[in-house]
């Protein structure tokens, strides 16, 4: 794509089944107007444009480029620009609008005016409707040319008031430009992957970042997005292709009796590498848990304080208490930030016998939910202390914290135990025993999901493939050392690139960059 100091723009576009039609156009003196030629068509007469200096230099930088067509500098100019609002909806003070692609030196041109800003310079322009000229805002300009840019491409992008109006000025004047169209979902991050600028695993990491809700999934992100994963999985690629390379040398000169048995060579190292990802593998999913939250479910008797536990925990009064027995029936569900933890804690029915079918529905879902849950806490009636209700014994399992509730109302001292299980007492009236609840939610949370240094799994994507490679090389290392060794480990590295998307990434694209908001 180039611009002549005329304002002229062409590109290059192939439609169906004819090769190639050679696109001009022309921006600036207030208009944009599009000349269209196929390569077999007669070149328009110079003369035709006599009266029209700007449709002159169109035509003259279209003979040009025709002359050289097929060399290198037009394949550059194929392509469609993107255009995406990048920051939040709603009303703002700056709302930033992102364009990528090689029609994006045009549109900046176009709107903010010539000559570009200094390349990575923030510039203060005056933003004009480019096919009447009329102003609609003013504000910064920037111009990130190729391939320095987050895409790869030319990019250039627009900060602007925050304005339902001014916005909607900006993104039809993008649009009626030639060549541009409104991004789809993650297609700058897309972009930027097709451009080799990051793996597929640091593309998930930018939408976990994005998506991140406390400090210790942005932590996770962030670790992702900067390369963790793509070095931990790309470095076992190389030990598996140096190993198999190995391993196929070594076959192939076996007959020359060099001495060597291949696999006892290649044992040690292939039994380390399987080690490595076992113990990867072995991460009680922490990584996967992380990034969608972690869930607790409240279960128990019917007034336990079940309803009264969730306002506390949550700080406001997310769900309906009363003395009436049977009052929650839908399961409510908060969300909570547990020193870093995303955690969904959902209020559930009081477990009983019913005849109300409206509440034995509520009774199944309690059930599921616990079922379902990481963890339950599951809620005793104080008020009825020493007696404690059976169907919520029967749900103290190994995934479940007893609380005893309404300790207000304890003439004797707090239990240590409810059954077996430690028993934490808390009142909801007065607040008593709340905060060392949440401490012991923590503790348990961090026993189960323990820090560590190592990048972790984030996603069943990963962990299939991982569990791919895995089993290639325990297959590999139980067999006898000919060419399926050789092929085993092939597999095993094959798994690995799919993660990071060097093999079949047409396959995971889409699934990819689903997850993305449009203009990331
Ligand atoms: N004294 C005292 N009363 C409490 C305490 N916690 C809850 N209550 C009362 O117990 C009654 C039942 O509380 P809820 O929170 O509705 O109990 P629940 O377990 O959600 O009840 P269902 O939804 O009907 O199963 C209400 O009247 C609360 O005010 C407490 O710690 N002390
Ligand atoms: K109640
Ligand atoms: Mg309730």
């Amino acid at each position: 794509m180039v611009i002549y100091p005329e304002g002229v723009w062409y590109s290059i576009k192939t439609v169906a089944d004819v090769d190639e039609i050679i696109e001009t156009h022309l921006v600036g003196g207030g208009r944009v107007e599009r000349l269209m030629l196929m390569p077999d068509q007669p070149f328009p007469d110079e003369a035709d444009d006599a009266g029209d200096p700007g449709r002159a230099a169109a035509t003259a930088a279209l003979l040009t480029r025709c002359r050289h067509a097929g060399g290198p500098a037009v394949r550059e100019m194929t392509g469609d620009t993107i255009f995406a609002l990048s920051s939040g909806g709603g009303r703002a003070a700056i709302a930033v609008v992102r364009v990528s692609g090689p029609a994006a030196r045009m549109a900046l041109a176009g709107i903010g005016g010539e000559p570009l800003p200094e390349p990575r310079q923030a510039t203060l322009r005056r933003f004009r409707q480019p096919e009447t000229g009329e102003p609609f805002d003013c504000g910064l300009a920037l111009w990130l040319p190729a391939p320095g840019s987050a895409t790869g491409e030319d990019m250039a992008e627009f900060h602007v008031h925050g304005g339902p109006a001014v916005l909607s000025a900006l993104l039809e004047a993008l649009g009626a430009l030639p060549g541009l169209r409104p991004a789809e979902p993650g297609e700058f991050t897309r972009r930027a992957f097709e451009a080799g600028r990051l793996d597929l695993t640091e593309a998930e990491g930018i939408a976990d970042l994005v998506a991140a809700e406390t400090e210790a999934q942005r932590r996770q992100a962030l670790a992702q997005m900067e390369g963790g994963l793509h070095r931990l999985y790309e470095g076992w690629r190389d030990r598996l292709m140096a190993l198999r390379a190995h391993v196929e040398a070594a076959i192939d000169f076996s007959d020359q009796d060099l001495g060597e048995d291949p696999m006892a060579a290649a044992a040690p190292d292939l039994a380390a590498l399987e080690a490595e990802i076992a113990a990867h593998l072995d991460d009680s999913r922490r990584g996967e848990r992380l990034r969608e939250g972690f869930a607790i479910a409240i279960v128990g008797a019917p007034n336990a304080g079940k309803s009264s536990l969730l306002n506390r925990l949550a700080g406001r009064d997310a769900a309906i208490v009363s003395t009436r027995a049977g009052t929650t029936r839908d399961v409510v569900e908060v969300r909570l930030d547990l020193a870093g933890w995303p955690i969904t804690l959902a209020d559930t029915a009081g477990l009983r016998e019913s005849s109300d079918e409206i509440e034995s529905e509520g009774v199944r879902r309690a059930l599921d939910r616990a079922a379902s849950a990481d963890l339950s806490l599951v809620v005793f009636d104080g008020a009825l202390w020493p007696e404690a209700d059976a169907a919520s014994l029967a749900m103290l399992g190994d995934d479940a914290l007893a609380v005893l509730n309404k300790t207000d109302l304890l003439s004797s001292p707090v239990p240590d135990r409810i059954d077996r299980h430690a028993a934490l007492g808390v009142s909801c009236l007065t607040g008593a025993g709340i905060e060392a609840l949440l401490e012991t939610l923590v503790a348990e949370i961090a026993r189960r999901y323990p820090a560590g240094g190592a990048p972790v799994l984030t996603r069943i994507r990963h962990r299939q493939a991982v569990v791919e490679s895995r089993d290639a090389l325990t297959r590999a290392l139980a067999g006898p050392a000919d060419e399926r060794l050789a092929e085993e480990l092939r597999l095993a590295a094959h798994a690995l690139g799919r993660i990071t998307g060097r093999v079949d990434v047409e396959a995971v694209l889409d699934l990819v960059f689903r997850d993305f908001c449009i203009g990331k």
